[in-house]
């Protein structure tokens, strides 16, 4: 059976001036995890935040009590170095680390005395490092990538390489508010034929009137961003997404 719904608001569309508050009322309203938008400006032609304001947002919301647990923080690194940023975001209190293969596979990380990484890092180290320091490890593709670079990633037989989530944008990532691209679908059907188990997370333009063409494609790990804050009644919004997953199951 495809894993259960967990729903998880992009943060990005969130009123910034006052955002513990948005956190622990997004939680209180339904939410399972808090989806967090970290953009470098470099990856993705748009800054949002670092690991200081993940620190400060952390005790608005209580630790998830398991994995997947409610109060889970998703980070999403939009950044052209991720490696660079494992420790800081553990410490920051980030549950599950998402980081691009895009950037994996380019990526020049910069010598720093604290990380000690490799000038090059990839996907497969940059999972076990994720583990090795103490979070769950995503790893996301930008809507121009094909899903089959996954295959290697998922089919290793050493678990500790092994990413416990698969994130598919189906946005350009960056922005907030764009239109969902159903032609991604096929990604999203083609990884749950092969991981029926997987959490299989998608991203952008999802809302109440795209949630059942991604939910019949077997995503079950929801981000929304402006369905939900700009939503008079999330909570609303959040149960219907909720449905529309657990109702395939
Ligand atoms: O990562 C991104 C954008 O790059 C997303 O998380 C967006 O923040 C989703 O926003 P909506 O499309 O749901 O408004």
């Amino acid at each position: 059976m495809a894993p259960k719904a967990f729903i998880a608001p992009s943060i990005l569309s969130a009123d910034f001036s006052k955002l513990g508050k948005e956190c622990s009322d997004t939680i209180e309203r339904g939410a399972d995890w808090l989806h967090i938008d970290i953009m470098d400006g470099h990856f993705v032609p748009n800054i949002t935040f670092g690991h200081p304001v993940v620190t400060k947002i952390r005790p608005h919301v209580g630790r998830p009590k398991e994995a997947n647990g409610k109060g889970t923080f998703d980070c999403h690194m939009m950044v052209s170095e991720p490696k660079v940023w494992v420790k800081e975001f553990q410490k920051a209190g980030c549950d599950l680390y998402c980081f691009h293969y895009e950037a994996a596979i380019d990526s020049t990380a910069a010598e720093s005395a604290e990380v000690k990484s490799d000038k090059k890092t990839n996907p497969k180290e940059m999972i076990k490092y994720i583990h090795d320091n103490g979070m769950r490890a995503g790893i996301a593709i930008k809507p121009g990538t094909d899903v089959d670079v996954l295959y290697d990633i998922f089919d290793n037989s050493n678990k500790e390489e092994v990413p416990e989530m698969a994130l598919v944008m189906t946005v350009e990532p960056g922005f907030g508010g764009q239109k969902f691209m159903a032609e991604m679908m096929p990604k999203v059907q083609a990884l749950r034929k092969r991981y029926p188990e997987l959490n299989i997370e998608v991203d952008g333009g999802l809302s109440e009137k795209t949630i059942d063409t991604a939910a019949d494609a077997g995503a079950n790990v929801i981000v929304a961003g402006s369905a939900v804050f700009g939503a008079s009644d999330p909570s609303q919004v959040i149960a219907k997404l909720r449905e529309a997953v657990d109702s395939r199951r």
